[in-house]
C-alpha cells in the first residue's frame, strides 16, 4: 500500500499503519506512529507474524485491533506434516548462527538456506565463537561447501562484541536464527542491550522442554551517524533497519515446499533443472539425470546432495502421513 494510501485511511477512519514487533499467540505488539499497542484480531484465525506491516484500529488503553494485513514480501516459516509455524515477514536477510562448540549441524544451515532462498531472502551465516580457536578450522571446513556457493560467512564472537557485525547489519530487515547453545542470546545481547531480560525467559522456557512456546521479538537497529557514533532511538520507531530475535530452533521442517521447490531453493541445482533426460526425474538412479552427473564430477557437493535428500525424503513421508498438503 502506498505512503498516501495510508495517511489517507489514517485521516478517513482513524486506522494507524504498523509493524508487528511480537507476536504472542493471538496477541500481538504492534510499533504505530502512537506508540506500541498490544493488539488482539478480529476473527478467529490469526495468522501474523513478526515483521508484518498491519493496519491497526486504535482502541485507547495502549490497545488496538489489527484490520488488515498490507501484503508481505515474503515468509519465512517453517512445517511438518500436521503444522505450520509462521517465523517472520517482510525480511531482507536471515542470520544462520552457527559455533565452533558445541557443533552444530549443517543439515539444519542447508534447510534454513532453503526455506530462505524458496521466499527470497538473503541467509548470512554467522560462524560464532571465533575466539575458540581449536574447532575453528573444522567449522571452517563443514562451512566451505555454502562458502563455495557465495553465501557470506561472518566469523564472530559474541562474547567480544560481535565486531563488524552491528555495521553489516545497518539498513537490513534481518532474522536471527540458531540452534540452541549458538550463542544467539549472547549475539543478541551484544547487538541490542534492551534485548537483554527478554531473551533469559525463552531459554528458560525452551530448557523446561517447551519446544512449541512461541516467541520472537522485533528490534530497531540503531542507525549509526555520519559521525559514527550509534544513536538510541524511542521505543517504537522502527524505520530504518531491524532485527528479529527468534527462539532457538532444531528443527525446519519444509513439508510446505513441493519436491521442485526444494529443488529450486539449491541454489546450485538451478542451472541443472530441466537438463535431466527424463521430465520428471527424481534424481535418484535415473540414467541421464544432470543432478547426479553434475554430483560425480564434483559441481555439486557431495554434502549439500545428502542435504536434498534428506529433506526431500522427509517433505515425501510428510505428504505421506498428511496428504492434504
Ligand atoms: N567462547 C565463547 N563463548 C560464547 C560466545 N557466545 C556465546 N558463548 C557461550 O555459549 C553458551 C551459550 O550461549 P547462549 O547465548 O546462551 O546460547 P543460545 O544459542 O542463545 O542458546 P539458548 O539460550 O539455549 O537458545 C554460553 O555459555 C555463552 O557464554 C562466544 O563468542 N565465545
Ligand atoms: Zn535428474
Amino acid at each position: 500500500m502506498s505512503q498516501k494510501k495510508r495517511h489517507g485511511n489514517k485521516e478517513k477512519d482513524g486506522t494507524l499503519a504498523g509493524l508487528i514487533v511480537a507476536a504472542f499467540g493471538r496477541h500481538y505488539e504492534v510499533a504505530t506512529p502512537a506508540g506500541l499497542l498490544q493488539c488482539y484480531t478480529r476473527g478467529k484465525k490469526s495468522s501474523f507474524a513478526c515483521g508484518d506491516r498491519v493496519e491497526v484500529v486504535p482502541g485507547g488503553d495502549g490497545q488496538g485491533v489489527i484490520d488488515a494485513l498490507t501484503p508481505r514480501h515474503n515468509l519465512l516459516w517453517r512445517s511438518d506434516a500436521f503444522r505450520e509455524k509462521l517465523i517472520a515477514a517482510n525480511l531482507s536477510h536471515i542470520l544462520i548462527v552457527v559455533a565452533t562448540e558445541p557443533g552444530f549441524s549443517d543439515l539444519l544451515v542447508s534447510r534454513c538456506i532453503a526455506a530462505a532462498e524458496s521466499q527470497d531472502i538473503t541467509p548470512i551465516i554467522v560462524l560464532n565463537k571465533a575466539d575458540l580457536g581449536e574447532r575453528l578450522d573444522a567449522s571452517r571446513a563443514q562451512l566451505a561447501p555454502f562458502r563455495a556457493l557465495g553465501y557470506e560467512v561472518i566469523e564472530i564472537s559474541a562474547l567480544q562484541g560481535a565486531a563488524g557485525l552491528r555495521e553489516r547489519l545497518a539498513g537490513l530487515h534481518a532474522i536471527l536464527v540458531g540452534q540452541s547453545g549458538m550463542g544467539k542470546s549472547t549475539l543478541t545481547n551484544a547487538l541490542i542491550p534492551e534485548a537483554r531480560a527478554a531473551t533469559r525467559e525463552i531459554s528458560e522456557a525452551l530448557d523446561s522442554g517447551k519446544h512449541t512456546t512461541t516467541f520472537a521479538r522485533l528490534y530497531a537497529l540503531d542507525e549509526p551517524t555520519a559521525a559514527g557514533e550509534q544513536v538510541r532511538k524511542s521505543a517504537g520507531n522502527v524505520e530504518g533497519g531491524w532485527l528479529i530475535d527468534s527462539p532457538g530452533l532444531q528443527v525446519f521442517g519444509l513439508a510446505h515446499l513441493d519436491a521442485d521447490e526444494l529443488a529450486e531453493s539449491f541454489v546450485e541445482f538451478r542451472p541443472l533443472l530441466g537438463q535431466c533426460r527424463f521430465r520428471d526425474c527424481r534424481h535418484e538412479a535415473e540414467p541421464g539425470c544432470a543432478l547426479l552427473a553434475a554430483l560425480a564430477d564434483g559441481r555439486i557437493a557431495p554434502r549439500r546432495f545428502e542435504h536434498y535428500r534428506a529433506i526431500r525424503a522427509e517433505i515425501a513421508e510428510a505428504k505421506r502421513l498428511n496428504p492434504g498438503w
